[in-house]
């Protein structure tokens, strides 16, 4: 079993509310979704080769052919031993859900970074990640092309299945972007209320055509939300204050 890599490298996560956990960051390429604000490159062909840190933390990379096994991937990403988990994301990482569950004799926690739309893929990983950051794709966030609902129920069956346990950490991030719905943060919230640690309310970091969020705009949702759900954070991508990848 092999899948394909976009980058393998040490950083420190700058969402949500493991924010300066120093982890190994796998980024998988191809997305199922287009989000209007996504701020991750799309330009991806199957050729491309993975890039690799030639030394954690560095910022230099090297190549290494594509695609690389389970055994590879984990080689390279517990290279330092400083790094608290091991930091799964994309584009959407649950496209390789078969794949990721295959990481099981990993060293280090898994923390896998979703949009939550892929429930087989959420199953496939259900066992062998333990911490879950689970995004909760909105209205404003994606041309649903008329199928906002498929997406919503497809999310809320993935939070169900990668709900909080004792093995298990699972907390939702929201992005706060300009034309943001309260009525539909409130219709998410009830369908995933139990099944969470905690909820972010992250401001969007303004790209293309998607601005900047009011302060007011936000805290007027967390407002609401806490009515919801007990510990809703509003937290900002860090990474991107201080430069780091
Ligand atoms: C690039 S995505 C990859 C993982 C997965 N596809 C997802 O969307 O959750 C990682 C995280 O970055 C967030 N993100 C992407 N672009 C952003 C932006 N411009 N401002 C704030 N958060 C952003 C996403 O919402 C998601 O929480
Ligand atoms: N430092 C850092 N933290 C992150 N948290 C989520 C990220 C992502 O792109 O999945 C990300 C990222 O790209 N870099
Ligand atoms: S789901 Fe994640 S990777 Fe895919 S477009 Fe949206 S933000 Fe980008
Ligand atoms: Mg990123």
């Amino acid at each position: 079993m092999k899948a394909p890599v976009r980058e393998i490298f040490v950083s420190v996560q700058g969402e949500g509310p493991y924010v300066g956990y120093r982890q190994a960051f796998v980024r998988f390429p191809k997305c199922n979704l287009e989000c209007l604000y996504c701020d991750t490159a799309k330009d991806w062909d199957s050729n491309k080769k993975c890039m690799v840190e030639k030394t954690p933390g560095s910022g230099d990379f090297a190549e290494e052919e594509n695609p690389i096994t389970p055994g590879r991937l984990l080689t390279i990403a517990e290279r330092d031993p400083k790094i608290h988990s091991i930091s799964l994301t994309g584009g959407e990482p649950l496209l390789y859900g078969s794949f990721i569950k295959e990481l099981k004799g990993a060293k280090y926690p898994l923390y896998l970074e979703t949009n939550m739309t892929l429930p087989e893929g959420a199953k496939d990983v259900k066992d062998v990640v333990k911490i879950v950051s689970g995004d909760f794709k909105l209205k404003a966030h994606c041309d649903f092309k008329n199928q906002y609902e498929k997406y919503f129920n497809a999310t809320a069956r993935s939070f169900s299945i990668l709900r909080r346990t004792s093995f298990r950490d699972c907390f939702c991030k929201i992005i706060v972007t300009p034309d943001l719905e309260k009525e539909d943060l409130m219709h998410a919230l009830d369908q995933i209320k139990g099944t969470i640690s905690a909820l972010v309310l992250q401001p969007v970091t303004p790209v293309g055509p998607v601005g900047q969020v009011s302060p007011k705009f936000v805290l007027d949702l967390q407002t609401a939300a806490m009515d919801v759900v007990e510990d809703v954070r509003v937290i900002p991508q860090t990474h991107r204050m201080w430069g780091c990848l």
